[in-house]
Parts: C-alpha cells; structure tokens; sequence
C-alpha cells in the first residue's frame, strides 16, 4: 500500500503542489491526470524522492520514505519515463540488466529473466545485442518497462510512458500493458494528459489542476458523478466516447430486450462488458446476448445502440 498524505512542493514563486494526499492499494492502478503544469511529474517525483517535498509525507507499507537509504528504495520502486531514458551506449540487454546488476544478481538468474521479459514485452530476441537507436519508438518504451520490471519492483511509476509513440502504436501498447500480468499485480502511479489512457488503463484516476486534486475516483465516477464544475468540463471534448467506453451492459439491462431463449451459438459478453466492447464484438452483425443466469437477448448493434441512447438522455445521478 502506498500512502501519500498532504504532499506538497513549494518554489519561491510557485506552490507546484498543494496538499495532495491519495492511498493506492496493492495491485491497483492510480493515473494521475491532467493539463500540462497541473503538478503531475512533481507529484510522482516525490514518490520516489527525486524531488524532496516540502511538507507532507511518502509511506510504502506503511514505513516512511524518508527513512528508507534513497538508493534502496528507488530499487524497489520502477521508475518509465516518457523518453525511456534507456542509455544509448549499453546494448538493451545491459540496459535491462541494470538494477539487476546493482543488486548482485548472478549472471545467470540475469539472463534468464532478461530472456523472461522479452518474451512477456514480444521484444526480438535478436535486439538484446542491438542499441537503443537501432529500435521502434515502440520497441524502446518495450525495453522501458522491461528494464523497470526487472527486479520485480512491487511499485511502479510511470511518466507518460507512451506519449513519444504515434497514436497507433500507442493504441496497441496500451493494450498490451492493459493485458500484462505482470503489471496487473503491481501497484503503479501512472502520470497522464491523455484522457482515453486515463480511463483505459487506470483503475482510479485522481483528476489534478492548479497542484490540487480536482476528484479521485473510478473513470466512471468521476463521468458520472463529477465533483464540481472543473470535472465536468474536463471531459466535456470527449463525453461520448468515455462513455461508450464506461457504460456496461449491466448499467443497460433494464433498458435491453427482456428474457428470451437464445440459440446455441450465441455469442455471450458478460454483463460488465463496455458498449463499445460489445459494438466491436458484434462487429459482423452477428445477434449476442448478456450472460446472465436468466438470458436477456437478443442483443443487437440496433437495440444496444438504442438503450444507450436512451441512458445518454437521462444518465443515473
Ligand atoms: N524546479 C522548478 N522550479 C520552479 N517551478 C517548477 C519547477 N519544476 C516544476 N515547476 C513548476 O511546477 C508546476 C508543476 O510542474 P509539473 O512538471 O509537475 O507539471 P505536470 O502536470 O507534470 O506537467 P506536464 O504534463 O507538462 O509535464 C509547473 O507550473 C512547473 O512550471
């Protein structure tokens, strides 16, 4: 459990952040979102005190940071960074063998988990020789995490970690990532402006402006039930494509079809799938219908599309 309490960073001009104060569980998700300047990288620095705050306080398991040796604890912690901040005269095995190494690990047990992690980030064998600048954009934020993940860090920070990729391959890694075991049992901080990423890949997002946090809470909170004027308007650009990507069959069911046997060789989506999900499921026309003890079907494009916008005229309070 990580446990931020009234963390806050002064500059002589400027309060960068102002008493924030979150707890991120084991194996939880937390994206830190919003517009540029808002405090989100100086946030996430005094987690792993690369910058020092000015008041407030760190816990990780519930021992202060601060009295942790900085050195041990940036150990335990991952740290992905936007540019990925590999160093471009190690091969991308030395760059994954890093911490590793600073940990006394045998040559060995390095290259096995090196062998580990680019079967789990589909990386080419062949690039454990190669240097960075001989790699994808996509392939080096691959190395990133790879080499963040190498010791197994129980916490991981990451700092945009795909904003230097075009928006397809963004698209595709952030799948990946969403569907990562490794990562599904870490606890990580993941820094943001990308609102879509924010509600892909967060299981909270904590909603930052002016060094303070605006709401924290799920995606669909924080759409639904926004805590003031500012969060409302935040997602206001792209409303209906967050909740075309939030809203569940289950939020649909008294909206849908009622009970009918089905055929067979129905398709089936469990009731928390999206609608968006079940749009492109349901892609080649074919009829589903929600798995539910008792089948509420049919399910077509046509009458999912028509319950959701029934639900957009008058979405739950
Ligand atoms: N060393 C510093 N001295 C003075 N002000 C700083 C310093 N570092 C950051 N700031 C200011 O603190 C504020 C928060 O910066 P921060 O980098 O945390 O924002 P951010 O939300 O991560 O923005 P971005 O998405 O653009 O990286 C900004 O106004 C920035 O100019």
């Amino acid at each position: 459990m990580l446990t931020v309490q009234h963390l806050t960073k002064r500059y002589p001009n400027h309060t960068a952040v102002d008493e924030v104060s979150f707890s991120v569980r084991e194996g939880e998700t937390l994206v830190l979102l919003g517009t540029s300047g808002c405090g989100k990288t100086t946030t996430l620095k005094m987690i792993n005190r690369l910058i020092e705050p000015t008041a407030g306080r760190v816990d990780l398991n519930g021992t202060d940071i601060r009295r942790q040796n900085v050195h041990d604890l940036r150990r335990t912690i991952g740290y992905v960074i936007q540019e990925t901040g590999l160093f471009p005269h190690y091969t991308i095995a030395q760059n994954i063998a890093v911490v590793p190494q600073l940990l006394g690990w045998a040559d060995q047990r390095i290259r096995q988990r090196t062998a580990e992690l680019l079967a789990m980030l589909h990386l080419p064998e062949a690039s454990l020789h190669q240097y960075p600048d001989q790699l994808s954009g996509g392939q080096r934020q691959r190395v990133g995490l790879a080499r963040a993940l190498a010791a197994d860090p129980p916490v991981v920070l990451m700092d945009e970690p795909l904003g230097a990729l075009d928006p397809v391959t963004r698209a595709s890694i952030r799948r990946e990532f969403r569907h990562l075991d490794a990562l599904r049992q870490k606890t990580i901080v993941m820094v943001t402006h990308d609102v879509q990423e924010a509600f892909e890949l967060g299981d909270r997002v904590c909603l930052m402006d002016k060094g303070r946090i605006q709401q924290i809470g799920t995606p669909k909170e924080l759409l639904l039930r926004p805590a003031n004027d500012f969060v409302r308007r935040f997602f206001d650009d792209q409303r209906l494509t967050l909740q075309l990507q939030t809203v569940t069959l289950q939020d649909l069911l008294p909206l849908l079809a009622t009970y009918q046997p089905m055929p067979s060789d129905t398709l089936l989506l469990p009731p928390d799938t999206s609608v968006s999900d079940a749009l492109k499921a349901m892609a080649e026309g074919q009829t589903a219908a929600v798995q539910l003890a008792d089948v509420v079907g049919p399910l077509t494009s046509q009458n999912l599309l028509s319950a959701f916008g029934q639900w957009r005229q008058s979405p739950p309070s």
